[in-house]
Protein backbone atom coordinates (compact mmCIF):
# COMPACT_ATOMS: atom_id res chain seq x y z
CA UNK A 1 0.00 0.00 0.00
CA UNK A 2 1.24 3.36 -1.38
CA UNK A 3 1.28 5.81 1.78
CA UNK A 4 1.46 9.46 0.71
CA UNK A 5 3.91 11.80 2.48
CA UNK A 6 2.36 14.68 4.25
CA UNK A 7 3.80 17.34 1.61
CA UNK A 8 2.50 15.68 -1.65
CA UNK A 9 -1.40 15.24 -0.20
CA UNK A 10 -0.81 18.62 0.77
CA UNK A 11 -2.97 20.26 -1.53
CA UNK A 12 -5.85 18.17 -0.65
CA UNK A 13 -7.31 19.79 1.85
CA UNK A 14 -6.72 23.65 1.71
CA UNK A 15 -6.94 23.39 -1.62
CA UNK A 16 -10.40 21.85 -1.62
CA UNK A 17 -11.15 24.76 0.92
CA UNK A 18 -10.21 27.65 -1.95
CA UNK A 19 -12.51 26.46 -4.35
CA UNK A 20 -15.15 25.12 -2.19
CA UNK A 21 -17.83 26.61 -4.57
CA UNK A 22 -15.77 25.53 -7.99
CA UNK A 23 -18.16 24.00 -9.97
CA UNK A 24 -15.33 22.96 -12.78
CA UNK A 25 -15.97 19.66 -13.06
CA UNK A 26 -11.43 19.35 -13.34
CA UNK A 27 -11.59 20.66 -10.25
CA UNK A 28 -14.14 18.14 -8.74
CA UNK A 29 -12.18 15.33 -10.57
CA UNK A 30 -8.82 16.34 -9.06
CA UNK A 31 -9.95 16.96 -5.47
CA UNK A 32 -11.45 13.88 -5.18
CA UNK A 33 -7.93 12.22 -6.62
CA UNK A 34 -6.63 14.73 -3.84
CA UNK A 35 -8.63 13.20 -0.98
CA UNK A 36 -8.45 9.51 -2.21
CA UNK A 37 -4.78 9.48 -1.52
CA UNK A 38 -5.00 11.04 2.03
CA UNK A 39 -7.72 7.44 2.12
CA UNK A 40 -4.94 5.23 1.42
CA UNK A 41 -3.33 7.09 4.48
CA UNK A 42 -5.77 5.73 6.99
CA UNK A 43 -6.17 1.94 6.14
CA UNK A 44 -4.51 -0.08 8.44
CA UNK A 45 -1.59 -2.50 8.00
CA UNK A 46 -2.36 -6.03 8.01
CA UNK A 47 -0.34 -7.60 10.45
CA UNK A 48 0.62 -10.46 12.64
CA UNK A 49 0.74 -7.95 15.52
CA UNK A 50 -3.19 -7.28 15.74
CA UNK A 51 -5.95 -9.33 17.35
CA UNK A 52 -9.15 -9.88 16.48
CA UNK A 53 -11.23 -7.29 16.77
CA UNK A 54 -8.91 -4.11 16.52
CA UNK A 55 -9.48 -3.32 12.29
CA UNK A 56 -13.26 -2.72 14.05
CA UNK A 57 -16.21 -3.72 15.70
CA UNK A 58 -19.20 -2.27 13.78
CA UNK A 59 -22.95 -2.53 14.61
CA UNK A 60 -25.76 -2.01 12.48
CA UNK A 61 -29.18 -1.04 13.98
CA UNK A 62 -32.13 -1.86 11.11
CA UNK A 63 -33.77 -4.85 10.51
CA UNK A 64 -37.31 -5.39 10.96
CA UNK A 65 -40.64 -7.28 9.13
CA UNK A 66 -40.50 -5.88 5.73
CA UNK A 67 -36.86 -5.57 5.54
CA UNK A 68 -33.89 -7.69 6.33
CA UNK A 69 -31.86 -6.96 3.19
CA UNK A 70 -30.83 -3.79 3.67
CA UNK A 71 -29.28 -4.36 7.10
CA UNK A 72 -27.33 -7.25 6.07
CA UNK A 73 -26.23 -5.46 2.88
CA UNK A 74 -25.09 -2.94 5.28
CA UNK A 75 -23.00 -5.40 7.89
CA UNK A 76 -21.45 -7.84 5.05
CA UNK A 77 -20.08 -4.72 3.45
CA UNK A 78 -18.34 -3.36 6.32
CA UNK A 79 -16.93 -7.25 7.16
CA UNK A 80 -15.85 -7.03 3.64
CA UNK A 81 -14.08 -3.78 3.54
CA UNK A 82 -11.94 -4.71 6.66
CA UNK A 83 -13.76 -4.73 9.90
CA UNK A 84 -13.36 -8.16 11.86
CA UNK A 85 -16.63 -8.16 13.54
CA UNK A 86 -19.93 -6.68 12.45
CA UNK A 87 -22.98 -6.88 14.48
CA UNK A 88 -27.03 -6.71 13.89
CA UNK A 89 -29.54 -5.07 16.48
CA UNK A 90 -32.89 -6.12 14.45
CA UNK A 91 -36.41 -7.02 15.56
CA UNK A 92 -36.93 -10.17 17.35
CA UNK A 93 -38.61 -11.80 13.72
CA UNK A 94 -35.90 -10.04 11.23
CA UNK A 95 -32.86 -12.01 13.26
CA UNK A 96 -33.49 -15.31 12.15
CA UNK A 97 -33.72 -14.45 8.86
CA UNK A 98 -30.76 -12.03 8.72
CA UNK A 99 -28.50 -15.10 10.69
CA UNK A 100 -29.84 -17.35 8.04
CA UNK A 101 -27.99 -14.52 4.93
CA UNK A 102 -24.55 -15.24 6.65
CA UNK A 103 -23.05 -17.18 9.71
CA UNK A 104 -20.39 -14.30 9.37
CA UNK A 105 -22.54 -11.76 11.32
CA UNK A 106 -23.68 -11.20 14.98
CA UNK A 107 -27.36 -10.64 15.43
CA UNK A 108 -29.05 -9.31 18.41
CA UNK A 109 -33.05 -9.62 18.16
CA UNK A 110 -33.27 -6.52 20.27
CA UNK A 111 -34.62 -3.78 18.78
CA UNK A 112 -38.62 -4.57 19.63
CA UNK A 113 -37.94 -5.83 23.11
CA UNK A 114 -38.79 -2.96 26.15
CA UNK A 115 -35.14 -3.30 27.30
CA UNK A 116 -33.58 -2.09 23.81
CA UNK A 117 -31.75 0.73 24.47
CA UNK A 118 -30.05 -1.30 27.89
CA UNK A 119 -29.32 -4.47 25.43
CA UNK A 120 -28.14 -2.40 22.90
CA UNK A 121 -26.16 -0.12 25.47
CA UNK A 122 -24.32 -2.92 27.33
CA UNK A 123 -22.19 -3.95 23.70
CA UNK A 124 -21.26 -0.14 22.89
CA UNK A 125 -18.46 0.01 24.48
CA UNK A 126 -17.29 -3.22 22.46
CA UNK A 127 -18.17 -1.40 18.94
CA UNK A 128 -16.20 1.01 17.57
CA UNK A 129 -18.90 2.95 14.67
CA UNK A 130 -22.92 2.18 14.93
CA UNK A 131 -24.58 2.66 11.96
CA UNK A 132 -28.42 3.52 11.97
CA UNK A 133 -31.10 2.80 9.78
CA UNK A 134 -30.82 0.63 6.57
CA UNK A 135 -34.18 -1.73 7.11
CA UNK A 136 -35.13 -0.09 10.11
CA UNK A 137 -38.88 0.77 9.07
CA UNK A 138 -40.92 3.19 10.67
CA UNK A 139 -42.43 2.21 13.55
CA UNK A 140 -42.93 4.55 16.52
CA UNK A 141 -41.94 2.13 19.18
CA UNK A 142 -38.92 1.15 17.29
CA UNK A 143 -37.92 5.04 17.07
CA UNK A 144 -37.98 5.52 20.12
CA UNK A 145 -35.25 2.86 21.35
CA UNK A 146 -33.12 4.17 18.02
CA UNK A 147 -33.49 7.57 20.49
CA UNK A 148 -32.48 6.08 23.03
CA UNK A 149 -29.35 4.53 21.68
CA UNK A 150 -28.40 7.48 19.67
CA UNK A 151 -28.38 8.92 22.78
CA UNK A 152 -26.07 6.41 24.46
CA UNK A 153 -24.16 6.79 22.14
CA UNK A 154 -22.92 10.26 21.56
CA UNK A 155 -22.94 9.95 25.29
CA UNK A 156 -19.98 7.21 24.69
CA UNK A 157 -18.27 9.23 21.97
CA UNK A 158 -18.84 6.72 19.26
CA UNK A 159 -19.08 7.52 15.65
CA UNK A 160 -22.63 7.11 14.07
CA UNK A 161 -23.94 6.63 10.42
CA UNK A 162 -27.44 7.42 9.61
CA UNK A 163 -29.16 6.07 6.27
CA UNK A 164 -32.16 5.39 5.35
CA UNK A 165 -35.17 5.11 8.43
CA UNK A 166 -32.31 6.36 11.18
CA UNK A 167 -33.20 9.83 8.62
CA UNK A 168 -36.52 9.94 8.79
CA UNK A 169 -35.84 10.08 12.91
CA UNK A 170 -33.56 12.38 11.87
CA UNK A 171 -35.74 14.70 10.04
CA UNK A 172 -38.14 14.45 12.84
CA UNK A 173 -36.00 15.20 15.73
CA UNK A 174 -32.49 16.88 14.23
CA UNK A 175 -31.70 17.59 17.76
CA UNK A 176 -30.79 13.81 18.21
CA UNK A 177 -27.48 14.76 16.25
CA UNK A 178 -27.54 18.79 16.44
CA UNK A 179 -23.37 19.53 16.54
CA UNK A 180 -22.35 16.11 17.01
CA UNK A 181 -19.12 16.34 15.03
CA UNK A 182 -18.81 12.29 14.77
CA UNK A 183 -22.62 12.15 13.07
CA UNK A 184 -22.32 11.33 9.33
CA UNK A 185 -25.27 11.46 7.58
CA UNK A 186 -26.13 9.53 4.16
CA UNK A 187 -29.22 10.74 2.61
CA UNK A 188 -30.78 9.66 -1.11
CA UNK A 189 -32.51 12.18 -2.90
CA UNK A 190 -35.59 11.77 -1.31
CA UNK A 191 -34.18 12.01 2.49
CA UNK A 192 -32.29 14.95 1.29
CA UNK A 193 -35.18 16.70 0.67
CA UNK A 194 -36.77 16.04 3.90
CA UNK A 195 -34.02 16.71 5.86
CA UNK A 196 -33.44 19.94 4.43
CA UNK A 197 -36.99 20.73 4.14
CA UNK A 198 -36.93 20.12 8.44
CA UNK A 199 -34.15 22.01 8.92
CA UNK A 200 -34.22 24.54 6.67
CA UNK A 201 -37.51 24.47 5.76
CA UNK A 202 -36.45 24.61 2.34
CA UNK A 203 -35.82 21.11 0.53
CA UNK A 204 -32.57 22.33 -1.12
CA UNK A 205 -33.79 21.08 -4.66
CA UNK A 206 -32.50 24.38 -6.47
CA UNK A 207 -29.29 23.76 -9.19
CA UNK A 208 -26.72 24.29 -6.71
CA UNK A 209 -26.51 21.01 -4.77
CA UNK A 210 -22.98 22.58 -3.17
CA UNK A 211 -24.22 24.95 -1.32
CA UNK A 212 -27.51 22.76 -0.28
CA UNK A 213 -25.66 20.24 1.13
CA UNK A 214 -22.91 22.61 2.64
CA UNK A 215 -26.14 24.13 4.65
CA UNK A 216 -27.83 21.39 5.57
CA UNK A 217 -24.36 20.65 7.52
CA UNK A 218 -23.96 24.21 8.98
CA UNK A 219 -27.51 24.26 10.01
CA UNK A 220 -27.05 20.77 11.79
CA UNK A 221 -24.09 22.11 12.95
CA UNK A 222 -21.09 20.69 11.27
CA UNK A 223 -22.41 17.70 10.94
CA UNK A 224 -20.84 15.94 7.98
CA UNK A 225 -23.92 14.93 4.77
CA UNK A 226 -23.33 12.84 1.70
CA UNK A 227 -25.73 13.20 -1.17
CA UNK A 228 -26.21 10.37 -2.73
CA UNK A 229 -27.15 11.20 -6.35
CA UNK A 230 -25.35 11.22 -9.85
CA UNK A 231 -22.36 12.50 -8.17
CA UNK A 232 -22.13 12.29 -4.38
CA UNK A 233 -21.82 15.62 -2.67
CA UNK A 234 -19.75 15.83 0.72
CA UNK A 235 -19.98 18.97 3.12
CA UNK A 236 -18.60 19.07 6.59
CA UNK A 237 -20.29 22.60 6.33
CA UNK A 238 -16.76 23.84 5.77
CA UNK A 239 -15.52 22.05 2.98
CA UNK A 240 -17.32 20.76 0.00
CA UNK A 241 -16.31 17.46 -2.11
CA UNK A 242 -17.83 15.50 -4.98
CA UNK A 243 -17.38 12.15 -5.41
CA UNK A 244 -17.38 11.76 -9.66
CA UNK A 245 -16.10 7.92 -9.23
CA UNK A 246 -17.68 6.17 -12.30
CA UNK A 247 -20.39 3.94 -11.31
CA UNK A 248 -23.15 2.67 -13.56
CA UNK A 249 -26.48 2.89 -14.91
CA UNK A 250 -28.00 0.31 -12.79
CA UNK A 251 -29.92 1.81 -9.71
CA UNK A 252 -31.11 -1.72 -8.31
CA UNK A 253 -32.43 -1.29 -4.27
CA UNK A 254 -29.22 -1.78 -1.54
CA UNK A 255 -26.48 0.56 -2.88
CA UNK A 256 -26.95 2.79 -0.50
CA UNK A 257 -26.86 -0.11 2.38
CA UNK A 258 -23.24 -0.93 1.01
CA UNK A 259 -22.41 2.73 0.99
CA UNK A 260 -23.72 3.07 4.57
CA UNK A 261 -22.02 -0.22 5.68
CA UNK A 262 -18.25 0.77 4.45
CA UNK A 263 -18.77 4.00 5.71
CA UNK A 264 -19.14 2.59 9.16
CA UNK A 265 -15.34 1.27 9.15
CA UNK A 266 -14.17 4.03 7.16
CA UNK A 267 -14.94 6.01 9.75
CA UNK A 268 -13.58 4.26 12.55
CA UNK A 269 -10.31 4.14 10.50
CA UNK A 270 -10.07 7.63 9.65
CA UNK A 271 -10.68 8.77 12.90
CA UNK A 272 -7.75 6.60 14.93
CA UNK A 273 -5.48 7.32 11.85
CA UNK A 274 -4.90 10.89 13.59
CA UNK A 275 -3.85 14.10 11.89
CA UNK A 276 -0.61 13.55 10.47
CA UNK A 277 -2.37 10.88 8.35
CA UNK A 278 -5.26 12.88 7.04
CA UNK A 279 -3.19 15.93 6.92
CA UNK A 280 -5.51 18.05 8.61
CA UNK A 281 -8.32 17.36 6.68
CA UNK A 282 -11.60 16.68 8.50
CA UNK A 283 -11.56 12.53 8.75
CA UNK A 284 -15.29 12.01 7.83
CA UNK A 285 -14.51 13.95 4.82
CA UNK A 286 -12.06 11.66 3.85
CA UNK A 287 -14.12 8.46 5.04
CA UNK A 288 -17.42 9.46 3.52
CA UNK A 289 -15.17 9.99 -0.05
CA UNK A 290 -13.56 6.43 0.36
CA UNK A 291 -17.24 4.92 1.35
CA UNK A 292 -18.86 6.98 -1.59
CA UNK A 293 -15.63 6.08 -4.55
CA UNK A 294 -15.87 2.53 -3.37
CA UNK A 295 -19.30 1.81 -4.08
CA UNK A 296 -19.62 3.34 -7.29
CA UNK A 297 -16.19 0.99 -8.11
CA UNK A 298 -18.13 -2.11 -7.23
CA UNK A 299 -21.46 -0.64 -9.42
CA UNK A 300 -18.95 -0.13 -12.27
CA UNK A 301 -17.15 -3.61 -11.50
CA UNK A 302 -20.38 -5.58 -11.05
CA UNK A 303 -22.32 -3.88 -13.97
CA UNK A 304 -19.12 -4.88 -16.12
CA UNK A 305 -19.65 -8.42 -15.21
CA UNK A 306 -23.87 -8.74 -15.10
CA UNK A 307 -25.13 -5.68 -16.94
CA UNK A 308 -28.74 -5.15 -16.70
CA UNK A 309 -29.11 -7.91 -14.31
CA UNK A 310 -26.43 -6.60 -11.68
CA UNK A 311 -27.83 -6.70 -8.09
CA UNK A 312 -26.42 -5.20 -4.61
CA UNK A 313 -24.96 -8.84 -3.78
CA UNK A 314 -23.02 -8.68 -7.55
CA UNK A 315 -21.64 -5.11 -5.91
CA UNK A 316 -20.63 -6.68 -2.62
CA UNK A 317 -18.57 -9.66 -4.15
CA UNK A 318 -16.37 -6.73 -6.48
CA UNK A 319 -15.78 -5.21 -2.84
CA UNK A 320 -12.58 -6.53 -2.21
CA UNK A 321 -11.23 -6.31 -5.81
CA UNK A 322 -12.60 -2.58 -5.90
CA UNK A 323 -10.93 -1.65 -2.45
CA UNK A 324 -7.56 -2.85 -3.99
CA UNK A 325 -7.64 -0.79 -7.09
CA UNK A 326 -8.83 1.82 -5.48
CA UNK A 327 -6.47 1.78 -2.50
CA UNK A 328 -3.92 -0.46 -2.64
CA UNK A 329 -2.77 -0.94 -6.02
N1 LIG B 1 -33.54 -5.24 0.19
C1 LIG B 1 -33.91 -4.42 1.22
O1 LIG B 1 -34.26 -4.86 2.30
C2 LIG B 1 -33.85 -2.96 1.00
C3 LIG B 1 -34.48 -2.13 1.90
N2 LIG B 1 -34.39 -0.80 1.86
C4 LIG B 1 -35.01 -0.09 2.97
O2 LIG B 1 -36.27 0.40 2.59
C5 LIG B 1 -36.64 1.41 3.51
C6 LIG B 1 -37.16 2.64 2.78
O3 LIG B 1 -36.09 3.20 2.02
P1 LIG B 1 -36.36 3.91 0.63
O4 LIG B 1 -35.05 4.37 0.11
O5 LIG B 1 -37.16 3.03 -0.26
O6 LIG B 1 -37.28 5.10 1.11
P2 LIG B 1 -37.49 6.56 0.60
O7 LIG B 1 -36.22 7.34 0.65
O8 LIG B 1 -38.64 7.09 1.34
O9 LIG B 1 -37.82 6.37 -0.96
C7 LIG B 1 -39.08 5.99 -1.27
C8 LIG B 1 -39.40 6.40 -2.70
O10 LIG B 1 -38.81 7.64 -3.07
C9 LIG B 1 -38.57 7.69 -4.46
N3 LIG B 1 -37.12 7.88 -4.74
C10 LIG B 1 -36.08 7.25 -4.17
N4 LIG B 1 -34.91 7.68 -4.63
C11 LIG B 1 -35.22 8.65 -5.54
C12 LIG B 1 -34.43 9.50 -6.35
N5 LIG B 1 -33.07 9.45 -6.36
N6 LIG B 1 -35.07 10.39 -7.15
C13 LIG B 1 -36.41 10.46 -7.15
N7 LIG B 1 -37.22 9.68 -6.38
C14 LIG B 1 -36.62 8.78 -5.60
C15 LIG B 1 -39.06 6.41 -5.02
O11 LIG B 1 -40.44 6.51 -5.30
P3 LIG B 1 -41.12 6.73 -6.76
O12 LIG B 1 -41.44 8.18 -6.77
O13 LIG B 1 -40.13 6.32 -7.81
O14 LIG B 1 -42.33 5.88 -6.74
C16 LIG B 1 -38.89 5.52 -3.78
O15 LIG B 1 -39.64 4.31 -3.93
C17 LIG B 1 -35.40 1.71 4.33
O16 LIG B 1 -35.45 1.02 5.56
C18 LIG B 1 -34.31 1.14 3.49
O17 LIG B 1 -33.14 0.82 4.22
C19 LIG B 1 -33.58 -0.13 0.89
O18 LIG B 1 -32.33 0.09 1.54
C20 LIG B 1 -33.41 -0.95 -0.38
C21 LIG B 1 -33.06 -2.39 -0.14
N1 LIG C 1 -27.87 8.94 -10.91
C1 LIG C 1 -26.83 8.25 -10.44
N2 LIG C 1 -25.73 8.01 -11.19
C2 LIG C 1 -24.69 7.31 -10.71
N3 LIG C 1 -24.63 6.81 -9.46
C3 LIG C 1 -25.68 7.03 -8.66
C4 LIG C 1 -26.84 7.75 -9.08
N4 LIG C 1 -27.72 7.80 -8.06
C5 LIG C 1 -27.15 7.13 -7.06
N5 LIG C 1 -25.93 6.66 -7.40
C6 LIG C 1 -25.00 5.89 -6.57
O1 LIG C 1 -25.68 4.77 -6.02
C7 LIG C 1 -25.30 4.55 -4.67
C8 LIG C 1 -26.54 4.54 -3.79
O2 LIG C 1 -27.21 5.77 -3.91
P1 LIG C 1 -28.81 5.83 -3.88
O3 LIG C 1 -29.21 7.24 -4.10
O4 LIG C 1 -29.37 4.78 -4.78
O5 LIG C 1 -29.03 5.41 -2.37
P2 LIG C 1 -30.30 4.79 -1.69
O6 LIG C 1 -31.56 5.23 -2.38
O7 LIG C 1 -30.19 5.09 -0.25
O8 LIG C 1 -30.07 3.22 -1.91
P3 LIG C 1 -30.79 2.00 -1.16
O9 LIG C 1 -31.56 1.31 -2.22
O10 LIG C 1 -29.68 1.17 -0.60
O11 LIG C 1 -31.65 2.58 -0.07
C9 LIG C 1 -24.32 5.66 -4.32
O12 LIG C 1 -23.01 5.14 -4.41
C10 LIG C 1 -24.54 6.71 -5.39
O13 LIG C 1 -23.32 7.35 -5.72
MG1 LIG D 1 -31.20 4.01 1.27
Amino acid sequence: MAVIPVWAAAGACGGVLQRAFSLHKAHSIKDMENALQLVRNIIPPLTSQKHKGQDGRIGVVGGCQEYTGAPYFAAISALKVGADLSHVFCTREAAPVIKSYSPELIVHPVLDSPSAVHDVEEWLPRLHALVVGPGLGRNDALLENVKGILEASKARDIPVVIDADGLWLIARHPALIQGYRKAVLTPNHVEFGRLSEAVLRDPGNGSDRREAVRRLSRALGNVTVVQKGERDVISDGEQVLECVQEGSGRRCGGQGDLLSGALGVLVHWALRAGPEKTNGCSPLLLAAMGACSLTRQCSRQAFQKHGRSTTTTDMIAEVGPAFRSLFEA
